[in-house]
């Protein structure tokens, strides 16, 4: 990010002419054969440096790539100077320019490698401290309801990155849970999401955490208040209170004007992203749901990734890889979103994450010096757990008109190895079978030589793979909470390794404003339909049709 527009790279140029002049010549099927070393060129196994048991398999073989592109791919990293702005942001420089902040996620999970001077970086091990030794008074009991009895729900209140992280980190290392703690999220300010856990939860044994990075999010104050008022309902005492609700928040002045106490308060810092804070106060529930010692795992697995980011050279980096091939399907072969396939029903939230990960990150147009780029950025992120996608949405992966460049995951080990893994193995085969036939497809003629002579053409040509559709395969040893950790840091540092290539900034979030402004206004003009005013006649039409039929 040296204040040029991507296009403005010698290296991106470079680019644009090799897709221009070669890229129909980039079939999949001729670079295998023509190459029986492929696999081994283009793959490339992670071992964290901290824990070998921490590692996996990146396959990108399967990538419209040769090695020329690549090494271009590489050069537009160096051009782009990723390397000194990922320097600059373990160092907690400033890089988040527009809210003048430095972007240390990768402080919450250090364990003392990396030297950062920033306020509060000090206070990240009393935190987890902290969360530790909340943590294990409630697992064992120690920590009483307002009646005397131990928690056996706990309720995390907040949305976004106070939300989505908990919620697929949690549900990704089930196998590592207390089975009798039940653990539920409200995000939604619709009150029935609310209402209807709720109705799961009894008020002398739940424990309701307010996590809210700014404590001023509509959906979650709206939440809290309610939840907080069922409580009263049954417990009649404030002062009970301090045993039932707790807070995750930067923001103490606003959680003490709450109710919540500061030592009931787990603090972070304006350093930490709303999108990358499970790793801070904010991962409470999922210390509460697998135990301190795994969640101390997840941030040990995240800081091998960081180390390896921040070391490894760029053809062995895997984040800067799987950026390039980001960057090579978006910006050239004008892709528009790129699909996450977990085979892992554990990961069935994956997608969902990072589409708040990703997509808040770079979904940008405007340069960190103001400019509006002139190519895409950020790709939409969508997907889902296989194999449930394969009857569903796959169809169009296989035969649609559209590049949909995928990544595929999947763990070797089953956590459920049951009918003595024969589920887990139909699931790798599909893993396995997936990303072989959009690669290769099958040709016309092989269609005709598999339905005879008396086929009808319609048919032979509806049953065409045409194949050479990209997509990268990971695999690891078994979902481990290191392991996850890992991968989810990988993903992170892709995104920001993209964004600093595009010239954004990946960590504000400027286009969420506009809406929550507008529904302040328009809130306050709920009440009768002589109040609506200021708007268009589509806004003021469908204002008025709901204050003629509501029923409240
Ligand atoms: O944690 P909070 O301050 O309540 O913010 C919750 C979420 O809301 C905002 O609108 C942002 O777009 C998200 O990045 C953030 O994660």
């Amino acid at each position: 990010m040296s204040g040029k527009l991507a296009t403005e790279y010698s290296a991106w140029q470079k680019l644009q002419h090799i897709y221009d002049s070669e890229h129909s010549k980039l079939v999949l099927k001729e670079l295998f054969a023509q190459d029986p070393q492929r696999f081994q060129k283009f793959s490339r196994e992670f071992v964290s440096p901290d824990d070998p048991s921490v590692t996996f398999l990146l396959d990108f073989s399967k990538n419209l790539i040769t090695e020329p592109i690549l090494n271009t791919l590489l050069d537009l990293i160096r051009e782009a100077q990723v390397e000194t702005y990922r320097d600059k942001m373990f160092a907690g420089e400033h890089i988040n320019t527009s809210e003048d902040r430095a972007v240390l996620h990768v402080a919450l999970r250090n364990f003392d490698d990396f030297k950062i001077s920033e306020a509060g970086v000090d206070e990240v091990a009393k935190v987890l401290a902290h969360i530790k030794e909340f943590t294990e008074a409630v697992r064992s009991g120690a920590w009483k309801g307002y009646t005397g009895k131990t928690i056996k729900t706990i309720v995390n209140i907040g949305i976004g990155g106070s939300d989505l992280g908990p919620v697929m980190v949690t549900e990704a290392l089930k196998p590592y849970a207390k089975r009798d703690l039940d653990a539920h999220f409200v995000s939604n300010i619709d009150g029935t999401h609310l209402a209807e856990t709720l109705r799961l939860c009894d008020p002398e044994t739940t424990l309701f955490i307010i996590a809210s990075k700014t404590f001023t999010t509509q959906e979650t104050i709206t939440n809290a208040t309610s939840a907080r008022d069922w409580f009263l309902a049954a417990a009649k005492d404030k002062a009970h209170v301090a045993k039932h609700f707790v807070a995750l928040s930067t923001n103490t002045k606003a959680v003490t004007a709450f109710g919540i106490s500061e030592e009931n308060m787990f603090q972070f810092w304006d350093w930490v992203g709303g999108r990358y804070s499970l790793w801070s106060a904010i991962g409470l529930s999922i210390a509460l749901v697998i135990g301190y010692d795994n969640f101390e795992q997840l941030l040990r697995g995240a800081h091998g990734m960081d180390k390896h980011f921040k070391t490894a050279p760029l053809e062995q980096n895997l984040p800067v890889l799987l950026a390039v091939l980001g960057i090579w399907y978006n910006d050239f072969y004008g892709a528009q979103t790129h699909v996450l396939l977990p085979y892992d029903q554990y990961l069935h939230k994956f997608a969902d994450y990072f589409q708040q990960g990703d997509m808040e990150s770079n979904g940008k147009f405007v340069t960190k010096d103001g400019r509006r780029v002139s190519y895409q950025t950020g790709p939409i992120i969508w997907g889902a757990a296989g194999t449930n996608g394969q009857h569903s949405f796959y169809q169009l992966l296989h035969q649609g008109t559209k590049l949909v460049p995928a990544d595929f995951l999947a763990p070797a080990t089953t956590h459920n190895p049951i009918a003595n893994s024969l589920h887990h193995r139909i699931l790798l085969s599909n893993f396995f079978a997936q990303p072989e036939a959009l690669a290769f497809g099958k040709t016309e003629e092989e269609v005709r030589k598999e339905l005879g002579p008396n086929a009808s053409e319609p048919l032979v040509k509806s049953k065409v793979f045409e194949g050479n559709r990209p997509s990268n395969s990971i695999m690891f040893p078994v979902l481990t909470p290191a392991t996850l950790g890992a991968l989810i840091a990988l993903y992170e540092h892709k995104i920001f390794t993209q964004g600093v290539v595009w010239g954004i900034n990946s960590f504000d979030q400027m286009g969420v404003e506009l809406g929550k402004v507008l529904a302040k206004n328009i809130l306050a003009q709920l009440g009768k339909p002589a109040d609506v005013a200021g708007h268009d006649s589509s806004t003021t039409g469908l204002i008025h049709y709901y204050q003629k039929h509501r029923k409240e």
